[in-house]
């Protein structure tokens, strides 16, 4: 017997989504990754711009940060890299832009001190230990925030302080030197000290100028090391011309020209941008 073609049967009705139904959920969809994002996004600079006599030092910068990310920022002389830092810390205003930490917190409307106490600690260039003092002080010291040196160096250390300042003589490589006076450290101590002084005060994102400009080799190597180590549960943005440096930090690299992002990516990626090539790596 032959076998019957089977009848296809009745269609399955497919009804469509009504259109207002599908705005509303593409709206909810975009919205949900932007809250996502802005909550993995500690540091966002978008836009921002900043004069001096009519010489725009920063140039619609856009800048972002996640959490627990550490980056570098590269470039040549007068790219705006330390502007850009004083206007994360607000030690300058921005004439025009955004600059935000963890989502919502407009830095550009509090102060210096504001900002410091929000979690944004920042290392100059020059290490500002106090000489006078032993590395163990010097951390007691920052961590006593608002109280005074002399009530500090008195007060008897909790036992969550004293773990704190273990945790941070072993970050910093100066366990066996915690006697030692500042003044007597290598530079490069001095500047792992200043660092741990910063970490005393627990801050969510550390800002670090030129690090290891006058380092000996294994004093740079031994510092991308315990940046690296610090960058596991904290932000880091650093500013630095040595490159074998850039190399061993192993992370995102920003190259800034003329106030603005020149290129942004692995290191291997923007060194081999002509534009990095012949305005910084080239000359
Ligand atoms: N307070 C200021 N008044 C006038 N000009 C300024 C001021 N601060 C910065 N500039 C200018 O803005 C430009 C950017 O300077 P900035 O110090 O931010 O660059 P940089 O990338 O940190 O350079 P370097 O690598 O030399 O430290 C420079 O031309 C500088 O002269």
């Amino acid at each position: 017997m032959m076998q019957q073609p089977i009848e296809p049967g009745p269609a399955e009705p497919f009804v469509s989504p009504h259109p207002y139904a599908t705005q509303r959920a593409l709206e909810r969809r975009a919205k949900q990754t932007a809250d996502g994002a802005r909550r993995e996004t500690l540091l966002y600079l978008d836009g921002v711009t900043k004069s001096f006599d009519g010489f725009k030092a920063i140039n619609k910068l856009s800048l972002v940060l996640q959490k627990g990310e550490m980056r570098a920022i590269i470039g040549p002389n007068g790219a705006g890299k330390t502007t850009m830092m004083d206007i994360i810390t607000g030690k300058t205003k921005p004439d025009s832009g955004e600059v935000f930490f963890r989502g919502d917190v407009d830095l550009t409307r509090h102060d210096e001190a504001a900002i410091a106490s929000l979690g944004i600690g920042r290392k100059f260039q020059k290490p500002t230990v106090f000489e006078s003092l032993d590395v163990d002080e010097n951390l007691r010291l920052s961590l006593a925030g608002s109280r005074s040196v002399f009530s500090a160096l008195r007060h008897k250390r909790t036992v969550e302080e004293a773990a704190k300042i273990e945790a941070i003589l072993a970050t910093t490589r100066l366990t066996d030197k915690r006697h030692r006076l500042a003044a007597d450290l290598s530079h490069g101590q001095k500047q792992w000290l200043e660092i741990g002084m910063l970490l005393a005060q627990d801050p969510e994102l550390l800002l670090v100028d030129e690090p290891v400009a006058g380092m000996t080799d294994a004093e740079t190597a031994e510092t991308a090391r315990l940046l690296r180590e610090i960058a596991e549960t904290r932000s880091v943005v650093v500013v630095e011309h040595d490159m074998h440096f850039v190399r061993e930090l192993g992370v995102k690299v920003t190259c800034l020209h003329e106030g603005s992002v020149l290129s942004e990516g692995t290191l291997d990626h923007v060194s081999a941008d002509p534009r990095v090539v012949e305005v910084y790596l080239g000359r």
